[in-house]
């Protein structure tokens, strides 16, 4: 493909995703598979060129723009290589105007930026969350340590907190290496890798992994376990909770069992554990403000109302997370969200509804308190964003 082509090629792209964000269709993602799917033409190297100015856009362009175009012309006005190839050619976009329509640029939407804002956050703070995150993977003690994996890869380093991080350069083919095929690593960001950790779930404990989803957690849990203790994985996603045996498999991990629920029942599917267990770790649904990093075009789909929703289901996992504990026991709350709305304010309501729970600090290596609970930023701890507070139940 020439320059120009690989330029329209990314407009047509950001034209679907824009349509895709407005209808709630699919991800940006799946839209970029798709459209090489059907062009066979392109070659790896057309494909990485365009994927990379279709996210360069994304990332510049804080609101919906209103076309492809626009999002793209915005962002050749401060590049002159791309502006030259909007050059008119057969099939190339033709060439820019003056009063032509440019995409807003902005780091999210208005409202949501001033709820960040609200939420404490520094407005210098507020590129860094659509800034390229960094590719960080959790070596899985039960098959490795971190000095057997570093040598693996050249420019790995380990990860500035997280005790079982690595750091490699963004685009590194982790899934292609041995150290993946063999179960040695997982793919995790460093906050992730943190706020995990706050449960200190220990070997023997009685563990509730509530919202596991395909297992990104569940797998650390079972690792800081030994493997050795009760490891109970639910979700109320079939396809995301089918995705966690055959990761186990790889991660040699033998105590995770996962259960499906019932969204609004999951207290009849979990009548076995009621008030059995030392920790119940809730990785709840949200927002994904804290990880617009690695997926931009979220920030274009979210809606209050959708906000709204999140919110009711997180106290409502909340709830069912407090019937599962013993007395004594306690619950690590996540989100990977930044706003107050989804963090220290759903705790603050936990408290209110919950007579004797209290919130301890959770004091990781980076980040800061917020509110009752801790939270991690991009800017500041170049992580995701995530809030995460630790509840102890009254014995
Ligand atoms: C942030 S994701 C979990 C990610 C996962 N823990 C990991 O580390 O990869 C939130 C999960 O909550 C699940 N969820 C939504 N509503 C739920 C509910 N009522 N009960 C349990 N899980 C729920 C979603 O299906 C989703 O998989």
């Amino acid at each position: 493909m020439t320059p120009a082509a690989r330029t329209q090629a990314a407009i047509e792209l950001l034209d679907a995703i824009i349509g895709a964000a407005r209808s709630g269709g699919a991800a940006a993602d799946t839209l970029i598979a798709r459209y090489f799917a059907e062009r066979r033409y392109a070659g790896s190297k057309d494909r990485r060129a365009v994927r990379e100015r279709v996210y360069a856009a994304i990332r510049a362009a804080g609101d919906v723009p209103a076309s492809g175009r626009a999002a793209m012309v915005a962002l050749a006005d401060a590049d002159a290589e791309l502006a030259a190839t909007f050059d008119g050619s057969r099939h190339g976009p033709a060439p820019i105007s003056a009063d032509e329509t440019r995409a807003a640029g902005g780091v999210a939407p208005a409202w949501l930026e001033a709820a960040l804002l609200a939420s404490g956050l520094e407005r210098q703070a507020l590129p860094a969350l659509v800034e390229r995150a960094p590719l960080d993977v959790r070596v899985n003690r039960l098959k490795a340590t971190r000095d057997d994996v570093l040598p693996a890869f050249p420019d790995a380093a380990p990860t500035p907190f997280a005790e079982h991080g690595v750091r490699l350069p963004t685009g590194s083919a982790v899934e292609a290496s041995a150290p993946f095929d063999e179960g040695a690593i997982e793919v995790q960001d460093e906050g992730s890798q943190l706020v995990g950790s706050v449960l200190q779930a220990v070997p023997g404990e009685r563990i509730v992994d509530l919202c596991a989803g395909a297992g990104g957690k569940t797998l650390a849990l079972a690792a800081a376990m030994n493997n050795a203790g009760a490891l109970l994985a639910c979700d109320v996603d079939r396809a995301r909770l089918q995705r966690l045996p055959q990761r186990a498999a790889r991660a040699g991990v033998t105590i995770a069992e996962t259960r499906l629920m019932n969204p609004a029942r999951e207290t009849e599917a979990l009548a076995d554990w009621l008030g059995l267990a030392d920790g119940v770790l809730v990785d709840a649904p949200c927002s994904g403000t804290g990880t617009w990093r690695r997926n931009p075009e979220a920030r274009w789909r979210l809606t209050a109302e959708r906000l709204a929703r999140l919110q009711a289901t997180q106290a409502h996992v909340l709830d069912v997370a407090a019937a599962l504990v013993r007395p004594g026991g306690r619950i690590v709350y996540i989100v990977c969200s930044l706003l107050d709305e989804e963090g220290t304010d759903q705790i603050a309501a936990f408290l209110a509804r919950h007579d004797g729970w209290s919130a301890e600090e959770p004091s990781l290596p980076a980040g800061r308190r917020h509110g009752q609970g801790w939270r991690l930023d991009p800017a500041a701890d170049g992580t995701d964003g995530f809030f995460v507070a630790r509840l102890r139940a009254p014995c």
